[in-house]
């Protein structure tokens, strides 16, 4: 395998570059391949490639009529193949010339994508495991060729004779390897078997296995039993969906919601995408099962589909998905841009179909996946059209559809935030009025478009100011009743920037309503700490920010009775304390993080009146 010479000739001496096998061994063995285990699945593909070659041969050969037959006893794993095989000028050329590949051959070009390998460096991965790798092989191009031994060193050396064809009565190739002691986790027979099966399930000729063990003296145990499930014939497509959805739960370890097939015969891509039962954590992104020619390419795929897909998981085998040098992912080229589009078009049209006729599995497949879906949406129109309708939110009606939701309240408010929302919430349903949370990533954006879909909807922002202007307020004498009360509690809560109303609104259990929004509290931090940096960089920088910093609202509830009460308190430490207690009691409610000093006043406010209360009873 090296090839060293110096050529001298008039212009100076001409070298050859020399190769470290040990070298570049190393480098495979780091760099490429993800672990020596795929030494197995390259020698499969040798083979199936050695078969495909030798079909083309012998066109009207039925499928099974050529094999592969493993074998691995512990102490040697052996393939042997029914393929082209090799004669003594092919073994020169191809096996022992590292990067070149008998399957870019000019005069193979039109076949080439019927092979799976093509860098000529597939075989040096048999290094990982075994230090010689020993090669018989007869030709069926040139039959009368002798059977030619090849045996090439992990130094660089090999050497080669020929044999007489009795050494090899049929054509084809069979490759031994005598693995290393390190090497036995990937060598031993039952984890040769196992490889075998999970590279190979799906070739498409017929494959064995054998342990050489007393049992097992006929062919071996076929690695391949079955083609594909979606390759066989059913009597019902019931039975068809029911073997595919149990092959994908063999597969992935759940029950798909659904099984959707995927057919792409430009590409010879077939397949099936298992809808995932539950939430996918967003961020995660589940890999997919790719086959190119039956062989396993890679158990993680990401590439195969868009990043909005990570409801399903995949497996496919495609004939036309070009593999990268280390097989275990895919070529970035056209075709597979064209897959993962056409792929994707594909869980488009389950959507529309499941949207459009099985109201049941849609709704099970929201209740999963109505993130995703959104995320989704965002971006497509046709998603959107078809499932906005359909997507759960959170109203002041409980979680329930938009559809179900507009059809109640002919004004879809919306607020900018969860918690907006939860102020307003009980407020906005006991005055009948009906309101989207739209805190939620895309929500907001999402029941803005409703009237794209439903022209009747209307749908209008909701803040926490216009709310309170549709509050009642109260009549000049009540007002007056509780100047005094209003005043004692403005000064409790001047600290917080807190102004106190009076007002009448439903429901009467409510005693406080504390309306303040998210952009006026940074607004009103910003306005402090220029006052603290004043004449400083930082006071001038924020100083120049500063807008007219809006104030909370504190607004009691005059139909409350605690209220009421509290309204009459003439001792003013006690109006203070009720004031800081009504108003930690509402800042609690509206559920937002409370700044420390409101956690510290809810505490003393608790105290105080405790404290009080005992005072009274003693
Ligand atoms: N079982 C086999 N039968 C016939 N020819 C074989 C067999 N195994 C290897 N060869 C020959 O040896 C060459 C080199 O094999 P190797 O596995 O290194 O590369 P490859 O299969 O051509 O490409 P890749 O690096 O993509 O696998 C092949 O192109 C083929 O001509």
């Amino acid at each position: 395998m090296t090839l060293p010479d110096a050529l001298s000739g008039p212009a100076g001496a001409d070298h050859t570059f020399q190769v470290d096998l040990r070298g570049l061994v190393d480098l495979l063995s780091h760099h490429l391949y993800s672990s020596p285990r795929i030494y197995l699945r390259e020698l499969l593909q040798n083979a199936v490639d050695a078969l495909t070659a030798r079909h083309g041969l012998a066109p009207d050969a039925p499928a099974d009529a050529f094999g592969i037959r493993l074998h691995a006893d512990g102490s040697v794993v052996r393939v042997e193949d029914d393929g082209v095989g090799l004669t003594e000028a092919d073994v020169h050329s191809f096996l022992a010339t590292i990067g070149r590949s008998s399957k870019r051959a000019e005069q193979i070009t039109e076949q080439r994508g019927d092979f799976i390998g093509q860098f000529g460096i597939g075989l040096l991965s048999c290094f990982l495991v075994a230090d010689e790798i020993h090669v018989l092989s007869r030709s069926a191009r040139t039959p009368d060729a002798p059977a030619v031994e090849w045996r090439g060193r992990g130094d660089g050396s090999y050497s080669i004779r020929t044999l007489p064809t009795s050494a090899r009565p049929h054509p084809g190739t069979t490759v031994t390897l005598t693995p290393r002691a390190d090497a036995a986790e990937w060598t031993r027979p039952a984890q040769v078997h196992a490889l075998a099966r999970t590279f190979g399930s799906l070739l498409p000729y017929p494959v064995t296995f054998a342990d050489g063990t007393a049992g097992q003296a006929g062919p071996g145990a076929s690695v391949n039993p079955e083609p594909a499930p979606w390759a066989r014939t059913y009597p019902t497509p019931g039975a068809r969906s029911r073997a595919l959805a149990a092959y994908g739960e063999e597969t992935f370890g759940f029950t798909p919601l659904d099984t959707i097939e995927l057919d792409l015969p430009a590409v010879g891509l077939q397949g099936i995408a298992c809808v995932l039962p539950e939430t996918v954590p967003a961020g995660r992104r589940h890999g997919h099962r790719v086959y190119v020619k039956g062989m396993l390419l890679s158990e993680q795929a990401e590439e195969i589909l868009p990043e909005w897909a990570f409801f399903v998981r995949c497996v496919i085998d495609a004939e036309s998905l070009r593999p990268t040098a280390s097989r275990e992912s895919l070529y970035e080229d056209d075709t597979l841009a064209a897959v993962r589009d056409a792929l994707a078009e594909r869980l488009r049209a389950w959507i529309a179909r499941v949207a459009a006729s099985d109201p049941e599995l849609l709704s099970r497949f929201l209740h999963a996946h109505h993130l995703a879906v959104k995320s989704l949406a965002v971006h497509d129109d046709e998603i959107l059209r078809m499932l906005l309708p359909w997507l759960p939110f959170e109203t002041t009606d409980g979680h329930t559809t938009l559809d179900e939701f507009a059809r109640t309240h002919r004004t879809v408010l919306v607020t900018s935030s969860v918690e907006e929302f939860r102020q307003v919430a009980a407020i906005a349903s006991a005055a009948g009025l009906g309101v989207v949370n739209g805190g939620y990533t895309y929500d907001r954006d999402l029941v803005h478009r409703l009237p794209e879909i439903r022209p009747e909807a209307v749908v209008a922002d909701l803040d926490p100011e216009t709310l309170t202007a549709h509050l009642d307020p109260v009549d000049r004498e009540t007002e007056l009743a509780a100047a005094a009360y209003l005043a004692q509690a403005r000064d409790a809560l001047a600290v917080f920037d807190c102004d106190v109303a009076l007002r009448t609104f439903q429901p009467a259990s409510a005693p406080a309503l504390l309306v303040d929004s998210r952009e006026a509290r940074h607004e009103r931090t910003r306005s402090r700490l220029a006052r603290e940096q004043q004449g400083g960089l930082w006071g001038d920088i924020l100083g120049a920010l500063r807008q007219d910093a809006p104030r909370a609202q504190l607004i009691l509830n005059q139909l409350n009775p605690l209220v009421r009460t509290a309204l009459t308190i003439d001792e003013p430490e006690l109006a203070r304390t009720s004031a800081e207690a009504l108003y930690g009691q509402a800042a609690l409610l509206s559920r937002r993080p409370l700044r420390p000093a409101e956690s510290s006043l809810i505490n003393r406010s608790f105290l105080d009146l405790l404290a009080h209360a005992l005072r009274k009873d003693s």
